[in-house]
């Protein structure tokens, strides 16, 4: 058995605790702060959860026994978690950062044979050993960011043994790193060029070979789809995702993130758990999210990137959609591991308040990829992930913007940063 762990003094403890699903309106202002917060921790779970007066009233004959941190003058929250990412790839584009500085657009890049084309050129050519050291690196600089739990998506194979060869290194990293991995099989990021012209017999190829091989391997939670024009049509979409279901894997949708398409509706339609980007979603498609309790995954960062304007996060959240961010960590459109600057961005472009950037990033995003039951709040029964903060408060955190405040962070109770 492990020393128990005793987080005393912290300045102010954010616990987000108490909620069974995501949070919309005006709960996602509620943090459930605690001044001078402490935790006790034992086997890597959280035990209880107080002031540090209560919890000497405890704990405080034990105290010898256990491993005391003083958190005095910091703040501290829940390991952060990053609910859409791509973290798993070969090779770099930074040329295209260049082009796209001169001029050239993201989609012209794609359909000029670069973009997620070429990544997916140089992931196929990657072995899994390639691939695994480079996501490593990527995991590490999470963990130094404060983010304790990521979504890793595929879609830089399009063929079956990439596809497999990706997902097993996020499987791979999920034993054996200690950021917790989730999984997405997608498939249907782009189609792939050797099929231009026969999308629909891609797409057929995704249905009979691809999701029923991923699900017989249980290698992914999610199945996911870059809806959108001149990629794929809400009916295709609509046929992967439904394939999807019927093999246990949950939809998720990149949604009107270049061009408005019913990306939104669609979401709401076929009971997406998450809708991505909605940087030009429809007032309708905001509207059918809401109602249908649509988690909106939004994307500051890589708005930011592709110098758009970012999704209107502050209507959605207003319009009773769930909002969670994230760093969309991928080589082309937000080469960033760092959920705090998405977090800063939240609040600058989409006009979401600090309260509503943690709340999006920590318990919404536990939500967003279904670990809500272990991560994302602290509270008893829950993992000890958590983060000690070189900041005094909640707002500090969002108001000091572009630079890593992070000044420890434990994994299960470990200390890993
Ligand atoms: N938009 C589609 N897919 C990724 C980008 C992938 C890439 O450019 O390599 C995204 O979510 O931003
Ligand atoms: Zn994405």
């Amino acid at each position: 058995m492990r020393r128990p762990l005793w987080i005393k003094h912290a300045a102010q403890l954010v616990t987000v605790g108490g909620s069974k699903g995501p949070r919309t309106g005006a709960d996602m202002s509620e943090l459930g702060l605690i001044e001078d917060g402490s935790v006790w921790i034992e086997d890597g779970e959280i035990k209880a959860v107080g002031t540090t007066s209560e919890l000497e009233a405890r704990f405080g004959e034990w105290e010898e026994e256990a491993d005391v941190y003083e958190a005095t003058g910091r703040l501290v929250t829940p390991g952060l978690i990053d609910p859409h990412t791509h973290f798993v790839y070969g090779g770099s584009r930074e040329k295209e950062f260049e082009m796209r500085l001169e001029g050239a657009s993201y989609m012209d890049i794609m359909n000029a044979g670069g973009g997620i084309h070429a990544t997916t050129r140089m992931t196929r050519e990657a072995t899994e050993e390639e691939l695994y050291r480079q996501a490593e690196l990527r995991l590490n600089s999470f963990l130094r960011h404060g983010v304790t739990t990521v979504e890793g998506k595929s879609g830089y194979g399009m063929e079956l043994e990439t596809e497999l060869k990706q997902l097993g290194v996020m499987k791979q990293l999920n034993e054996q790193h200690p950021v917790d991995v989730v999984s997405t099989f997608m498939g249907a990021h782009a189609v792939p060029q050797e099929f231009k012209g026969r999308e629909d017999e891609f797409v057929g190829l995704i249905i009979d070979e691809m999701i029923p091989a991923v699900a017989a391997e249980k290698l992914a939670v999610f199945n996911d789809v870059f809806c959108e024009v001149g990629v794929y049509t809400p009916e295709q979409s609509r046929r992967i995702l439904e394939a999807g279901k019927r093999h246990g894997l949950k939809p998720k949708i990149h949604a009107d993130e270049i061009e408005p398409y019913g990306g939104a509706e669609l979401a709401a339609e076929v009971g997406a758990i998450s809708a991505e980007h909605l940087l030009k979603a429809s007032d309708k498609g905001i509207r059918r999210m809401a109602e249908a309790g649509v988690i909106a995954c939004l994307l500051p960062a890589t708005a930011l990137y592709l110098r758009e304007e970012a999704a209107r996060g502050r209507e959605m959240i207003d319009a009773g959609v769930p909002v969670t961010i994230s760093t969309d960590c991928n080589p082309g459109s937000s080469p960033t591991t760092s959920m705090p600057l998405v977090m800063n961005l939240a609040c600058i472009a989409m006009r979401m308040t600090p309260a509503e950037a943690l709340v999006a990033a920590t318990i919404n995003a536990a939500c967003a990829i279904g670990v809500q039951d272990k991560a994302g709040s602290i509270e008893p029964g829950k993992q000890a992930d958590l983060v000690i903060w070189n900041v005094r408060n909640y707002q500090e955190l969002q108001y000091l913007f572009g630079v890593n405040h992070v000044h420890a962070v434990w994994k299960k109770g470990r200390k890993v940063v």
